[in-house]
């Protein structure tokens, strides 16, 4: 599912109603039907107690009157409480404010003092927020701030019209202040501000609602950037065919681990088997191989006696390297991988040489740090999936500017190293230097813990192995990596769970998404 901005929405929305003929009443009707709908499917018994509709000025207000009419039909007791003058109304909302009016809907004014609408607030079961959405254009202040804040302390269900009021759609954080929903309704095609934090805290449950806007538009005019759900995962994800062998899955080569980091490099390689691949196998310092031998059953070692004083590989090994992954499908280079100066040179060399995909992490993004060159000379896909202190070392800027714009520094990071970016944390981000995005819906602080990027490098790896392309390796393990922590929080508890278990629960995650793709329930 396509993600947009809010001029990006805009854009489409005029789109429709120019180009295809769509008059924008029908796209309000549809916004506001579906909204009511959606009400009545989570929140019909509060609705018994009434539902107060708060409008704010433009056609977000428009779509209120539109839900608070097909409430009406319904005989639920309305309220509709404007919090701009009548005359200020003007296009399909000022319609749509004429025919409540003639249904003789109840409406109130609301001018500077508030106190009324905070007693109907008190008195009402639900509220739906219909002040402001993609128009929001500067800092909330005023009564429209202390409406909020009313909504905001009233304990009661909200639902929020395309986004919680005050929320940017672009910037996801609050223009001052705004709504916090239980669900958000929102107009065809999810807005980037609902999915990224803080703003996903804003927006509770988030629903889409049809409104009817032609599917050519939208596969014309919207970017290339995508929210990763379910259904995307299941458009994506494919079946394996019942003749196909080890082989049709490809060999992973891994390099990781050092002295006092071997944990790393074995969950690197359990995250690869768990996600698929044909076969593993860890390239690893000799004096650590037993470690190796005894702890992975699965996966194959290639020893190299080409090491340093901390047990990681050094650069003396680049040539075994290079022969060894020749028939090897995908190669995942850095958890554990040691920080030594000739390990390091040993990464320079293999990122612009190997010749096949590789995934980059960890050990090997600091050995990177200010020289992103090599990676512009690399002659296969590279994948990076740095956390943000690590982006922030590669590219020389702060954590805290990484973290107030994760989507752009991931723009602007794929294009500056050629390679594909998962930018991770809360929403992890993936950005590619071909101008693809995604923003990751799945997962949950549970994975905070050491040792599951490890595991997500080894899956990504697998993924690429299997011959789906880089950008959707890399989104499709993101995704599926989440969701197997969402699976663990659910079963266990919302954290506690380990990384071995993240890896061993990806089958489940899997699953879950081939049963809802066989369903076609997306
Ligand atoms: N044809 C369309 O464009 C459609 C629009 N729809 C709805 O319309 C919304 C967008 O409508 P609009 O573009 O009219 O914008 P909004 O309804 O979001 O708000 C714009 C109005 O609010 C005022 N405003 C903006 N920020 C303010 C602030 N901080 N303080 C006080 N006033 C402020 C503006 O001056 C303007 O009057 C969507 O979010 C969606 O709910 C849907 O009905 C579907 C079709
Ligand atoms: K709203």
């Amino acid at each position: 599912m396509n993600l947009v901005y809010a001029r990006e929405m805009q854009a489409l929305d005029r789109y429709t109603i120019e180009e295809f003929g769509v008059p924008g009443l029908v796209l309000m009707e549809n916004a506001g039907r579906g909204t009511a709908e959606l009400i009545l499917e989570y929140f019909r018994p509060s609705l018994s107690q009434g539902a107060l509709i708060i409008c704010g000025p433009g056609n977000n207000g428009g779509d209120g009157f539109v839900i608070a009419r097909h409430l009406a039909q319904k005989g639920f007791p309305v309220k509709v409480f404007c919090l701009a003058p009548f005359e200020k109304f003007k296009g399909d909302a000022l319609v749509n404010l004429q025919i409540i009016k003639k249904m003789e809907i109840p409406l109130f004014l609301v001018n500077n003092d508030i106190s009324v609408l905070k007693q109907e607030i008190k008195a009402s079961g639900l509220i739906v927020d219909a002040i402001f959405g993609t128009g929001l254009e500067r800092e909330v202040k005023g009564h429209f701030a202390a409406a909020i804040e009313a909504i905001n302390q009233s304990e009661k269900p909200v639902v929020a019209v395309d986004i919680p009021s005050g929320l940017s759609a672009d910037l996801g954080r609050p223009l001052g202040i705004a709504v916090k929903a239980s669900l958000t309704a929102t107009m065809a095609l999810p807005k980037v501000g609902q999915v990224i934090y803080p703003g996903r805290h804003y927006v509770g449950e988030l629903k889409i609602v049809d409104i009817s806007m032609p599917k050519r538009v939208i596969a014309e005019l919207a970017p290339p950037r995508f929210l990763l759900n379910e259904s995307w995962a299941a458009n994506h994800l494919k079946p394996r065919g019942p003749d196909s062998h080890k082989g049709t899955y490809g060999h992973v080569a891994v390099l990781a681990g050092s002295s006092g980091k071997t944990g790393a490099a074995i969950l690197t390689c359990l995250g690869a088997l768990r996600g698929g691949a044909g076969l593993v196998t860890l390239i690893c310092p000799k004096s650590l191989n037993h470690i190796f031998e005894t702890t992975l059953t699965e996966a194959m070692t290639f020893p190299l006696e080409e090491e340093t004083d901390i047990q990681s590989l050094s650069y003396q090994a680049f040539d075994k390297i290079i022969s060894f992954c020749r028939d090897k499908k995908a190669v995942a280079i850095g958890p554990g991988f040691g920080i030594h100066r000739e390990t390091f040179e040993l990464v320079h060399r293999l990122v612009a040489h190997l010749d096949i995909p590789a995934v980059i992490d960890a050990d090997a993004i600091t050995a990177l740090a200010g020289e992103v060159f090599h990676l512009r000379r690399a002659q296969a896909p590279r994948i990076l999936t740095p956390h943000p202190g690590e982006l922030a070392r590669l590219l020389d800027i702060s954590k805290e500017k990484i973290q107030e714009n994760r989507l752009e520094i991931a723009r602007l990071a794929a294009k500056e190293t050629e390679s594909i970016v998962v930018l991770k944390g809360a929403a992890t981000v993936v950005a590619s230097p071909d101008g693809r995005e995604a923003v990751n819906y799945s997962g949950n602080p549970g994975l905070a813990t050491g040792g599951t990027g490890d595991v997500l490098t080894g899956l990504i790896t697998a993924l690429l192995a299997q011959g789906y392309e880089p950008f959707i390796a890399a989104s499709l393990g993101v995704y599926l990596h989440g969701l197997s922590a969402d699976i663990l929080a659910k079963r266990k508890g919302p954290f506690g769970f380990v990384a071995k278990e993240v890896a061993e629960t990806l089958p489940n995650a899997i699953k879950e998404i081939m049963v809802r793709k066989n369903l076609g329930q997306f």
